[in-house]
């Protein structure tokens, strides 16, 4: 026997508890209730146009709240729109089920493009500032009018007006909201003439119908409050205007303004270029419209990742809100209008390029890194602008056209650190260039594919220092003393002493801590003890225990401080007898290369630098050993 007992029952709505969902958890707060209401007086009107394209353009027209005052009796707060309006069945349908909409094209056979709405929860959010909610309607397609009432406690009430009534009310549809002021979301104020003025700019001051609100102390003359969409038509708009809509936008001038059309998607807009570097781990705020209609300021996934460097401001129909209608659902739709923005911005950097290269430069300054972003991945643009891409060099800071124009060959280290060590030794005719900063690497090795006849090489430490001579045998008995009593002075930081000669020759003294140039350091000193054909047999077991890899040739990499033979201040330091001198003047040295190879100072070389700097001023003044010891 089947069990009838178990015919499926409709589910019960808690419509308190879906209005504390929709306040709490999807929409950002109480005022959005003004953006539902912009919303669907809209789409009121767009539907009515849909029925009749001879009906009016459609106008909206707010009357804020006014609270009573003395023996004043107060109004609640009006919206009026001369939409298409509703029937009884219409309104008893779709004004109360919970997540019915008119507009998704299953109700009617309407194209879903020409609506904001769609998820048939927007008008619940009045429930957020007000108890009841009245919706006074005549509709467009005849019939009586009606009198909707919603109650925040989960009920309704419909009735069909007279004919008097009906024949005095116009077209469309009229929601009136009692302020409600208990609770921790509501302030009657939320009603008031300034918020509601604020709100209805803030939300709808671009939609493409009248919007005016009424001003209690003028009541009849509301103010209009639309204002033309300058970013959305740019071709009929003067730059200037343009440039001071972006103005009022980002607060400064900016840089330029690039037209964003997308028509795949419906969208249309202005991507105004920053005149300042964003601060770095700012977030990519775009503001869209959708349908004229603010959906967002701060929308962060509209622009490629790398195209910090613009603001952008666009109206679309085509993308899709997400129900809190603050953010986009990420779908193919979004995608591709990303895409399509990045290659509209990659034009404009070409344009530039061709077009307005001084300008290009400008933009290069301000933005080099989102321009090395691009160029590092993308051809067409990295050839367009490389030339223009500052480098730093051991020259000093210049563009790649500048470097090429000394050499035509780029020889740059990978990482920063080797750039400093090497870039106080090098051949100053043979310029280095910092490969160490993000980007520079991959562009600086694309660049024999992007400028004719540029050779690209890559330098290490070891490389530059190969040509760290070992003093002449006459020297070496002398050196090797100055190796010893040196490293005796450093052990306490863990730094042996080599003497080598390399120029230029007034730089005393190198920090070495690459491993590598560390093993060629040993091979020369085994070269320069072992003569003849005997240090070409060490050098070649030497080479041999190199490439052995770890364990090797390593059996001393301890940190090194290399003086230069050449230097005459070393010559003289060899030939020194005051040991508190000699001592000093090797702490000195020590400190001096490590800050030259922009190394950190740790606590003991501190320490070191503070006593080092007090014993020789002591000394310059006349004090004595024992004074300062
Ligand atoms: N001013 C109005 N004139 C005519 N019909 C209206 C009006 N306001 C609401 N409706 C009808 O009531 C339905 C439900 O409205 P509601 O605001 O709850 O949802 P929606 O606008 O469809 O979708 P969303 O939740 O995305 O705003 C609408 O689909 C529409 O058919």
């Amino acid at each position: 026997m089947p069990d009838h007992s178990r015919a499926p029952l409709p589910f019960q709505v808690d419509l308190r508890g879906v209005v504390d969902l929709l306040s709490r958890h999807i929409y950002s707060g109480p005022r959005v209730y003004l953006r539902e209401l912009l919303q669907n007086g809209r789409d009121a009107v767009a539907a009515r146009r849909a029925d009749d394209p001879t009906a009016p353009p459609g106008r909206l027209l707010i009357t804020p709240h006014v609270p009573p005052s003395g023996s004043e009796a107060g109004s609640p707060f009006r919206f009026r729109d001369d939409g298409v309006g509703l029937t009884r069945d219409e309104a008893a349908e779709l004004l109360a089920t919970v997540g019915r909409s008119s507009k998704r094209g299953d109700l009617d056979e309407l194209q879903r493009g020409d609506y904001l709405g769609r998820f048939g929860i927007g008008l619940l959010s009045c429930f957020m500032v007000a108890d009841t909610i009245t919706v006074r309607s005549r509709s467009a397609r005849g019939g009586p009018a009606i009198e909707w009432i919603g109650d925040a406690d989960g009920t309704f009430t419909i009735r069909e007006l007279d004919d008097a009534t009906t024949a005095a009310m116009p077209i469309g549809s009229e929601v009136v909201l009692d302020p409600r002021i208990d609770g921790p979301l509501h302030d009657g104020s939320l009603l008031g003439h300034g918020t509601v003025l604020g709100l209805a700019s803030t939300f709808g001051r671009f939609l493409d119908l009248d919007v005016e609100v009424v001003d209690p102390s003028a009541p009849d003359h509301p103010v209009r409050i639309n204002v033309d969409p300058v970013f959305r038509t740019a071709e009929a708009t003067t730059r200037e205007a343009l440039l001071a809509f972006g103005e009022d936008l980002l607060g400064t001038r900016p840089f330029d303004a690039v037209e964003i059309v997308v028509p795949g998607t419906g969208t249309r807009g202005t991507a105004f270029v920053l005149p300042s570097p964003p601060p770095p781990g700012a977030r990519q705020a775009s503001r869209v419209y959708l349908g004229g209609m603010l959906l967002s300021e701060q929308i962060d996934d509209l622009l490629p990742e790398w195209a910090f460097f613009v603001r952008c401001i666009v109206d679309t129909t085509g993308l899709r809100p997400t129900a809190s209608r603050e953010q986009l659902v990420q779908d193919d739709a979004l995608e591709f209008t990303r895409e399509a923005i990045g290659a509209t911005l990659r034009r404009w950097i070409l344009d530039l390029a061709r077009q307005r290269p001084h300008r290009l430069q400008e933009f290069i300054g301000v933005h080099q890194l989102g321009i090395k972003a691009i160029a590092a991945h993308d051809d067409d643009l990295a050839s367009a602008v490389v030339r223009w891409l500052p480098i730093e060099t051991s020259a000093g800071t210049m563009t790649i056209d500048e470097h090429l124009s000394q050499t035509g060959v780029i020889r740059y280290t990978a990482s920063r650190d080797e750039f400093r060590q090497i870039a106080s030794v090098v051949d100053p005719a043979s310029p280095i260039v910092n490969g160490g900063y993000v980007y520079d690497q991959e562009i600086l090795e694309r660049l024999p594919h992007l400028i004719d006849g540029v050779r690209v090489e890559r330098v290490t430490v070891a490389d530059e220092l190969d040509n760290l001579e070992p003093p002449h045998l006459d020297d070496l008995a002398a050196t090797t003393a100055l190796e010893d009593r040196a490293s005796r002075v450093l052990a306490e930081v863990e730094c042996r002493v080599s003497v080598r000669r390399y120029r230029p020759d007034d730089l005393a003294a190198l920090y070495v801590a690459d491993p590598s140039v560390l093993r060629r350091l040993e091979r020369h000193r085994a070269a320069s003890v072992a003569p003849g054909i005997w240090s070409q047999v060490v050098g070649a077991v030497d080479s041999f225990l190199a490439d052995a890899g770890p364990g090797g040739a390593e059996a001393d990499t301890a940190a090194r401080l290399c003086l230069n033979w050449n230097a005459a201040l070393v010559r003289r330091l060899a030939t020194l007898d005051d040991d508190l001198v000699f001592e000093r003047s090797i702490q000195l040295l020590y400190v001096q290369a490590l800050l030259a190879g922009h190394r950190p100072l740790e606590a003991r070389d501190r320490r070191m630098l503070d006593a080092a700097m007090t014993d020789l001023i002591g000394l310059s003044v006349g004090l004595d050993d024992k004074e300062l010891r």
